[in-house]
């Protein structure tokens, strides 16, 4: 007898852009999706799957061949794959690596150390708004805030590190890379291409702005569906008065949004092989002491496997990413296709997986929004853990963050939701990390 197990999965809502294409209809299922999913899947006219296909395929070039030298059998598979411009692609030195290093994790390149230890962190590169003088983003915050010039300025004016990934040089023939590639019809041609990282610059930046658009469509999406209206100078709301659909949009008017491309390396392949031997002295859940530990290139080692809590099961697979809620009013994602995501579901008091589509983003709720709707729309609790047997992931996460300097108060009446009696507004940077 067969049997049939439903997938119980987040909503696939259809946007339209701009103001006049909303409608109550796509608002409501956005709406009750995050409500009773925690996430919601959506198809913008801005996002097409060719799109999201190129970020994928070049983040994992980025990440592989730019940052992580991975040269092993299984990484050239994925290359040969993914490489299909045939960029070539020369390993950034230490000190471009250390020139894109960001010590914040904004607007640049950082590693992630999450549940799975040193061995097994995640690589992340982010980017902000391109902007002259990124710190008229943030300014009036910290000044309001009271904070020293000189504490804030320096970390606050960064930009986004493309004049090193420009400079970057690949050198042709170096043994780093293919310097030939066999042409249909079985001839060898040189047709290498040297322009990999202002590609990717165009596309990144691209990206950013796309997702600046479609994340402000579905804030209006949100706004109507909780049937938000202007407010009146003595308080509450005028009935007569239509939707407010642009209640965030002034929120967010600054665009001081971040990008981020992260990488989870195949589980225990990340620095060992870089340059060839890995040098380790570093205390991780896997080497507590922080024993010095020399790797061969190449060698073959047993994947680590994850410190297993007390208790827990230990078939259970490692969790690469931890528990947490995003610092976003929304977030979009774009998950690759090996999967991995999970949310936190209320109703069953446990994870569940997140399906992939691969033509769609994925919406979730951040704590922003969560404070804004008095927790009417929870930010979800989500993690990733690791897929299959082990393989390398790549996601591409956009987090649409309000102004630093943005006041957020609960947008309900206390009437109507008594959960936001104990909320008192605040500014949006409050809860940002400090420089
Ligand atoms: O990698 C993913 O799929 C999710 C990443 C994530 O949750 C985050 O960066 O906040
Ligand atoms: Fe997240």
């Amino acid at each position: 007898m067969l049997r049939f197990t439903s997938v119980r999965r987040g909503t696939l809502v259809k946007l339209g852009r701009g103001i006049e294409n909303i409608t109550e209809a796509a608002s409501n299922s956005l709406l009750e999706s995050l409500q009773h999913h925690g996430y919601c899947y959506v198809q913008h006219p801005f996002i097409q799957r060719s799109v999201l296909d190129q970020l994928q395929r070049d983040c994992r070039i980025f990440f592989e061949q730019y940052i992580l030298h991975l040269q092993d059998a299984q990484a050239s598979g994925n290359l040969r794959r993914n490489n299909k411009h045939n960029y070539h692609c020369t390993p950034l030195s230490e000190y471009e690596l250390e020139g894109i290093r960001s010590p914040s994790g904004f607007r640049g390149y950082y590693r992630y150390v999450g549940a799975s230890g040193l061995d097994d962190a995640i690589d992340c590169f982010s980017i902000g708004r391109e902007d002259e003088d990124p710190a008229a983003l943030r300014r009036d915050y910290y000044q309001k805030a009271g904070w020293e010039e000189s504490e804030y300025l320096p970390m606050i004016s960064r930009r986004n590190p493309w004049d090193v990934l420009l400079n970057h040089v690949n050198v042709m023939g170096d043994g780093a890379g293919p310097t030939s590639v066999h042409m249909s019809g079985g001839t060898t041609g040189h047709v290498l291409n040297n322009n990999f990282m202002s590609d990717f610059r165009d596309m990144m930046v691209a990206y950013y702005e796309l997702c600046s658009i479609v994340s402000l469509d579905v804030m209006r999406h949100i706004s109507c569906g909780l049937g938000i209206r202007p407010s009146i100078p003595q308080g509450g709301y005028d009935p007569c008065m239509d939707y407010d659909y642009d209640f965030f949009t002034p929120f967010h008017s600054r665009k001081d949004f971040d990008l981020q491309a992260k990488y989870y390396p195949r589980l225990g392949a990340a620095t060992r092989v870089r340059q060839g031997v890995a040098v380790q002295n570093a205390q991780s859940p896997q080497n507590p002491d922080g024993v010095r530990v020399l790797r061969r290139k190449g060698a073959k080692t047993t994947p680590l496997a994850p410190e297993a809590a007390p208790g827990a099961d230990a078939a259970a697979p490692a969790v690469r990413l931890d528990t947490h809620k995003d610092l976003s009013t929304i977030t979009l994602l774009s998950q690759d296709a090996v999967g991995g995501l999970e949310v936190w579901d209320e109703e069953k008091q446990q994870f569940t997986t997140v399906p992939v589509l691969e033509d769609a983003l994925l919406v979730n709720a951040g704590v922003f929004l969560e404070k804004w709707t008095g927790g009417l729309i929870g930010a979800t609790p989500h993690r990733v853990r690791n897929v299959r047997d082990g393989s390398s992931r790549c996601s591409i996460v956009f987090f649409a963050l309000p102004n630093h300097d943005a006041k957020i108060e609960p947008l309900l009446q206390q009437d109507d939701n008594p959960a936001t009696d104990a909320e008192d507004g605040f500014l949006a940077g409050d809860l940002m990390p400090t420089p």
